[in-house]
């Protein structure tokens, strides 16, 4: 049993190694419930690394990981049922009409099917695109397929939810009303691991700020507190700073150079 002091995710030297790249080494990291982690890095620090293997789909790893109070590792994959994730573009069964995708979804999940149908149908209507329920996904906008993903992901009402770039294709008013969801699910109590790219985004929602580079922790608090460690005013500025780059015009100038050579 877990009480409210204990994390929902308790990471200890946390090591992968993919061949003979080493892509995370040994990362240490508490989480707890109603925390909105921004967890953000440059490409190929080792971000969705750490997501896959907290949601069980790499089990190869050094380290030791508990989700809600259970080893992962010798975990039946019963905390499965309490975590949801939102990936940047899912595999979505394009033959499938919206309404067979969420039932199968739900099936998954243990959910009753009239249960599932009618929490579908306000969800999808909430977003706007209830009409859609027996289209097929193929006829989807990429909005709209973001938003079945955010459906399917979260209709099982799970404690820890991590989302990978969820905001891909959505429009700006959207936009907002995520934001304000994923507000709302923290204030309930929920653990929100938000992996982006979009600075402004994760300074804004986030409560606590994890920058990774090369597959270790190189900074870990509020955005107030990473901003002392910098001195720099944004997150843009911080991350730039922190992770050591600060060649954005020349890297721009040789990619435009060479595009010119004929
Ligand atoms: N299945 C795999 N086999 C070999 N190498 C892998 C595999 N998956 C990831 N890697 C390597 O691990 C490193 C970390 O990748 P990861 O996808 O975790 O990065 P990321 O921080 O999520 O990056 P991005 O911001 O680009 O999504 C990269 O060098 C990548 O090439």
């Amino acid at each position: 049993m877990m009480n409210n002091n204990e994390p929902v995710i308790k990471i200890r030297g946390l090591s992968k190694t993919f061949g003979l790249k080493t892509v995370l080494k040994g990362i240490d990291l508490d989480v707890y419930a109603g925390q909105i982690i921004g967890y953000i890095g440059p490409n190929g620090a080792g971000k969705s690394t750490t997501v896959k293997i907290l949601l069980g789909v790499i089990d190869q790893y050094h380290g030791s990981i508990e989700v809600l109070g259970e080893n992962i590792a010798t975990n039946n994959g019963s905390y499965k049922y309490k975590v949801g994730y939102v990936p940047e573009s899912g595999e979505i069964y394009d033959s499938l009409t919206a309404e067979e995708y969420l039932a199968f979804i739900g099936e998954l999940y243990g959910m009753d099917t009239q249960h599932v149908e009618e929490k579908v149908l306000a969800l999808m209507s909430i977003f706007g695109i209830e009409g859609s329920y027996h289209a097929r996904i193929s006829s989807f906008s990429k909005g709209m397929r973001q938003k079945l993903l955010i459906i399917a992901s979260l209709m099982h009402n799970p404690d820890i939810i991590f989302f990978d770039e969820p905001l891909n294709g959505l429009d700006a008013n959207s936009v907002i009303v995520f934001k304000e969801i994923m507000l709302s699910l923290a204030k309930e109590g929920k653990t929100i691991f938000y992996s982006s790219h979009i600075m402004e985004v994760v300074e804004k929602i986030s409560n606590r700020i994890v920058l990774i580079n090369n597959g270790e922790i190189i900074a870990d608090g509020t955005f107030d507190q990473l901003k002392e460690l910098s001195k720099k005013g944004s997150l843009e500025g911080v991350f730039n700073q922190l992770t050591g780059f600060d060649k954005h015009n020349e890297v721009a100038e040789q990619f435009v150079s060479v595009i010119k050579e004929v």
